[in-house]
């Protein structure tokens, strides 16, 4: 049975990414239109807009997928229509759901923090939401559980320092990838071949952590045989613990990136 229209406002690389997970899962029976001014085209059976309908019409669901700069705009139409749409889902870096409660006049906001393999199903997705009942809550689940692993985050408080670590980290990883690959050029390996043992080697590291029930330091002594190399490679990284120091900066520079970004959509 089709469900009522969902509208995904900025199909960029967020949106663009959540789009293609929805579209490769079975079960999502909704029609959709994306509302973006300047994506080139949209899959089949989807509809795309340039802008956003004036008028009163209004979707069933709204996926706001815009960066958080951009929000005034979208705001701005909406402010225009009466009504509301039924649930709203932002995915808004730092932007609160009180602020979105306010600026759409909702009854409840769910925000989003998914990340870029949500594209191949394989995503994670923080929510929060501090006034969905039960029934919004399994709705919202509902609607980003083809994108991969779902977290439901208690304090709203906390969702910059999920935005920094799971919304953010397939960008610090990709930075890893290139790191072992270039550093494997450096000791002679051709550039495509190291490129291919690094992205390979992640891939099968990550999903041998998600699967096993060995945390990531008993696996790490797995693989450091005694008297081996691992063990001097591992010494380099844990020399005054710099690995996680670097880490600790890495994520606290986006966690306070976010929180500015709550500041300005609060202000604005
Ligand atoms: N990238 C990521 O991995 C993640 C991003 N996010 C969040 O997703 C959101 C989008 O980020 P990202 O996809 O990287 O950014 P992008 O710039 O790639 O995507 C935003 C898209 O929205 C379009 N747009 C701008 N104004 C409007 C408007 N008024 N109506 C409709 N569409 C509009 C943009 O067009 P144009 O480019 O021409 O302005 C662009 O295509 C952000 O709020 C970010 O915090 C959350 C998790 C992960
Ligand atoms: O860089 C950003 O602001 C967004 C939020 C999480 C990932 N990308």
């Amino acid at each position: 049975m089709s469900e009522g229209a969902l509208w995904l406002v900025g199909a960029g690389n967020m949106g663009g990414a959540m789009l293609r997970g929805w579209l490769a899962a079975p079960g999502l029976q909704r029609p959709i239109t994306v509302i973006d001014p300047f994506i080139e085209q949209v899959p089949q059976g989807v509809t795309l807009l340039r802008e956003l309908p004036s008028g009163d019409e209004q979707p069933d669901i709204l996926v706001l997928a815009v960066k958080p700069q951009q929000l005034d705009a979208v705001r701005g139409v909406f402010e225009q229509k009466t009504g509301a749409p039924r649930l709203l889902l932002s995915i808004l870096a730092g932007v609160e759901t009180e602020t979105l409660r306010q600026a759409f006049s909702v009854e409840h906001s769910v925000r989003a923090m998914p990340n870029l393999p949500v594209s191949i199903g394989e995503g994670v997705t923080a929510l929060y939401s501090g006034t969905a009942d039960n029934g919004v809550r399994a709705e919202a689940a509902g609607l980003v559980a083809p994108l991969g692993l779902i977290e439901w985050i208690d304090n709203e408080a906390l969702f910059d320092a999920v935005t920094a670590l799971s919304g953010c980290g397939p960008g610090f990883l990709f930075r890893f990838i290139d790191a072992m690959a270039s550093a494997g050029e450096a000791l002679g390996l051709p550039a495509d071949q190291a490129m291919r043992l690094a992205v390979a080697t992640v891939k099968g590291s990550g999903l041998l952590a998600a699967q096993s029930t060995e945390g990531p330091e008993v696996l790490a002594d797995r693989v450091a045989s005694p008297g081996g190399s691992t063990r001097e490679g591992l010494n380099v990284l844990d020399a005054e613990d710099r690995l996680k120091h670097l880490m600790r900066e890495t994520l606290a520079a986006a966690a306070r990136r976010n929180a500015e970004l709550a500041a300005a959509a609060r202000a604005s």
